[in-house]
């Protein structure tokens, strides 16, 4: 089945690289609601700029193509076998022509497939239906904002909120939770598939199905949709802002299903999906796996920008825009950095780098603390990115290249630091109070990049000069990347600032003011 087998291709590209019209409609409603010249601002207007470079390039919005989730509907007698070998013959082609990255890890020995294929990699559900066309439903959700799903077992004593009882003011609770124990770290603002019910695994599975309902549709359980506009309105209260950078716009949608539970089990399982919100659908033919129809409006043409909002001569007048925000200032620095030029930045300070970074993430950290680093990293940064790359006969080429979630590295980077005298982290998230401390006692700074803006930081990369540990895979190796123009926020200092430990603070005040119950 030539023809399906092409028609999946189309929609993994589509999926990876051109997000859809209605995930474009909530970002330009919440960048209207967001002050521009804010940091928040200014993040997004970097993600709606990527979002154009990624369907200009036909190349993957973030580097994280996720796992990629296909959901099937066929008619009775389609060979879903023959299905499942077309999917496995799309996602290969998508891997090796550089649209998905390869994501499938041995989870013991940690050997890249090289090919998204692997044990439980892709993920596939088909269903039969009455129809006699095939629907084919896809989701890409990366990694970092998959490890900020959460599942709560009611009742529950929620930090801040108190108890959260067997009923939807206690599951009101648990979204609201949800949503701030993610901070900024899942690439918000992000969008919520919740479900309640089920068993622990069906809880999850529900929840995951919801981030495939469309932005503007309405629940049709009454008390539900009335669950959805609450948690939509008073999640943005909480004032995390795109990226943890604190804002007004936190969550862009909130959806919520219903199943059955057990008597003695009461799950509430919440999907967390960041604002790279990549689905798509078809619905094909069957008998030819020719496309009919694209299932969620195409992004092209659907700006990201919203008339009306602040102009970028508003954006000029940063500082006094912003209270409490004190003036940024814009610092040009090359690699090899000084200890000086370091300890002279502050937090919200941004930096423009040019010069060598070198990009590590899990596997790398791991290693480094028992053993030397191929290259020296005296004055250097340490960029935790896991690139998409594409080899040919001129070499290697960076194809998306934003930054992965730093605090998973929180255990390795304070001893990496004073071991290799490594001036700057960049990543995104922010870090925990160790590394806080080594940056102080070693005179390093972590720069905050925007999550998912593969694109744009690629365009920043003009040559990549070597790479060592292929060996961990394309996303893991040590990428040594040659940069110019690198823009990234020091949201982390030598002086004990930091903008993350600010706004977790902060978000956890405004979190107690949900705690008096509100659907009774
Ligand atoms: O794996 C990555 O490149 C990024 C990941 O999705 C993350 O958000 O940390
Ligand atoms: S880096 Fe951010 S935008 Fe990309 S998959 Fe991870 S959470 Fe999503």
């Amino acid at each position: 089945m030539r023809r399906f087998e092409d028609s999946l291709y189309e929609l993994i590209v589509e999926t990876s690289t051109n997000l859809p019209g209605d995930v474009r409609r909530a970002i330009a409603e919440g960048r209207s609601r967001e002050d521009r010249a804010s940091r928040s601002g200014l993040a997004l207007a970097t993600i709606a700029q990527n979002i154009g470079m990624a369907e200009m390039e036909v190349s993957p919005i973030c580097q994280d193509t996720g796992m990629p989730t296909f959901i099937i509907h066929t008619p009775v007698g389609v060979n879903q076998l023959a299905i499942k070998r077309d999917i496995e013959a799309a996602v290969r082609k998508a891997t090796k022509e550089g649209k998905l990255r390869p994501n499938s890890v041995d989870s013991l020995t940690g050997a890249n497939s090289g090919d998204n294929l692997g044990g439980g990699t892709p993920v596939v559900h088909f269903e039969q239906w009455e129809e006699d066309q095939i629907d084919v439903r896809l989701i890409l959700k990366g990694g970092g904002c998959e490890n900020k799903n959460i599942q709560y077992s009611l009742p529950a004593e929620l930090e801040g909120l108190g108890k959260a009882g067997r009923d939807l003011d206690g599951i009101r609770k648990c979204i609201l939770h949800a949503v701030y124990q993610a901070q900024g770290q899942g690439c918000s603002a992000g969008f919520i598939g919740v479900g309640i019910g089920g068993d622990r695994a069906s809880g999850y599975e529900l929840a995951k199905k919801q981030l495939f309902r469309k932005t503007g549709d309405t629940n049709p359980v009454p008390e539900l949709a009335e669950l959805e506009d609450y948690v939509l309105e008073h999640a943005n209260e909480l004032g995390i802002g795109t990226m943890g950078f604190g804002g007004e716009v936190t969550l862009l949608g909130c959806k919520i299903g219903v199943m059955n539970r057990l008597p003695a089990s009461f799950f509430v399982s919440v999907a967390y999906n960041c604002w790279a919100f990549r689905r798509q659908g078809l619905l094909l033919d069957a008998g030819t796996g020719e496309i009919r129809e694209w299932l969620y409006e195409r992004g092209t043409g659907i700006s990201v920008e919203e008339e009306g909002a602040a102009t970028e001569a508003a954006a000029e007048a940063a500082p006094e825009a912003v209270p409490d925000a004190p003036p940024s200032r814009e610092v040009r620095l090359t690699t090899p950095i000084s200890e000086e030029d370091i300890r002279s930045l502050r937090v919200g300070d941004v930096v423009i780098l040019s010069g060598e970074m070198h990009t590590g993430r899990d596997a790398l950290h791991k290693h480094l603390i028992d053993h030397d680093s191929p290259v020296d990293l005296g004055g250097g940064v340490i960029y935790h990115c896991g690139p998409v790359m594409l080899n040919d006969e001129a070499g290697w080429h960076v194809k998306a290249a934003g930054p992965t979630t730093s605090i998973r590295e929180e255990p390795y980077q304070a001893d990496i630091i004073r071991k290799f005298g490594i001036r700057a982290v960049i990543g995104k998230g922010g870090m925990g109070a160790k590394t806080l401390q080594a940056l102080g006692e070693h005179g390093a700074v972590y720069l905050n990049a925007i999550g998912g803006a593969a694109q744009y930081y690629a365009e920043c990369i003009k040559n990549v000069n070597g790479a060592d540990f292929m060996e961990f895979g394309i996303p893991e190796a040590m990428w040594h990347l040659q940069v110019e123009g690198f823009a990234a926020i020091v949201t982390m200092d030598s002086h004990g600032g930091s903008l993350h430990a600010d706004v977790e603070k902060n978000s956890a005040e405004k979190l107690a003011a949900f705690r008096e119950p509100v659907f009774k």
